[in-house]
């Protein structure tokens, strides 16, 4: 027998980061799918509102998350940024799409990709360093696959590598009036990542600074007083 023809979720997917801290996010349904975007909406900080007859507890005893106790009312998604459906009613996901289209609200349905206006990555976060891998939903599993890889490939050494060329790249700013001057690249070597994973701070600034040319005297947030 011939396997069914299988393709992306979406022609061109176009990959963004969103700020959700203080919207409204709306989860249709509360099971354990429903609970899994729950977190991530949760850790987005979004305000997020689940609408399902039951729940699971991480849903249910959750006191940040607004649970009301019934069945998905037809365009109540319309006062939401942004919601997700993972209902176990295909019936039900297709209306809370068929609303947001309606609504101008963008909808992720979790059982049906070619009603979904963005789609979720699987994410590794090492402090603000975020690598996500999305299969284009082709193979959830494969993404998953991908996440586990790159969680050994990344350390917390490299979320604290971040913050140390944050601070850097703050004073290069400062300096030189841009962030675009040459150097970033040889910088980033492995010594540099090395110094960061031993603790040792300063000597990873330094290394950064000699290779971007700046003396790491201007403070970023110290505001010189013109003469
Ligand atoms: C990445 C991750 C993020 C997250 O959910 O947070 C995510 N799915 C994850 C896990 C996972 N999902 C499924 C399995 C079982 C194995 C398998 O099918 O592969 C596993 C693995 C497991 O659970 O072990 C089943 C599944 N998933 C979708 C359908 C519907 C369909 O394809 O028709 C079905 C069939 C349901 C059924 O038949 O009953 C659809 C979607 N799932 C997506 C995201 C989007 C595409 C992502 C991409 O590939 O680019 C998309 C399109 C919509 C969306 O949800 O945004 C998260 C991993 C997080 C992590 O662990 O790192
Ligand atoms: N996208 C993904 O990553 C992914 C992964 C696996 C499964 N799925 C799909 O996600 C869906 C949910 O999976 P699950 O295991 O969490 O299901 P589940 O059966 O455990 O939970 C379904 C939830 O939907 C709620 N519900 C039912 N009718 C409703 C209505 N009218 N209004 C509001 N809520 C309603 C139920 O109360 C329950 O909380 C399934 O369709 C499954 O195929 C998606």
């Amino acid at each position: 027998m011939r396997a069914p023809p299988v393709s992306g979720v979406f022609e061109a997917p176009y990959p963004v980061v969103l700020d959700l801290v203080g919207k409204r996010a709306l989860v249709v349904g509360a099971g354990p799918v429903a609970a899994r975007k729950v977190a991530g909406l949760l850790r987005a900080g979004a305000h997020v509102t689940v609408v399902a007859p039951d729940a699971v507890s991480e849903i249910a005893e959750d006191p940040d998350v607004r649970w009301h106790e019934r069945p998905y009312r037809r365009g109540e998604v319309a006062s939401y940024a942004i919601a997700i459906t993972a209902t176990s009613d295909p019936a039900v996901n297709r209306q809370v799409a068929r609303d947001g289209n309606a609504a101008n609200v963008w909808v992720n349905s979790a059982d049906d990709p070619a009603n979904c206006a963005f789609i979720l990555p699987s994410v590794v976060q090492r402090g603000q360093l975020q690598v996500s891998v999305s299969t284009n939903g082709r193979s959830p599993a494969m993404a998953q696959w991908a996440r586990r890889r790159l969680e050994q490939l990344f350390t917390d050494a490299h979320g604290a590598a971040l913050d140390v060329l944050a601070e850097v790249r703050a004073e290069v700013q400062q300096a030189r009036g841009t962030s675009e001057v040459d150097g970033w690249t040889d910088a980033l070597d492995d010594h540099f990542f090395d110094l960061v994973a031993a603790g040792e701070l300063d000597a990873a600034r330094d290394q950064l600074r000699r290779a971007l040319g700046v003396d790491g005297e201007h403070d970023p947030t110290h505001q010189e007083v013109p003469s």
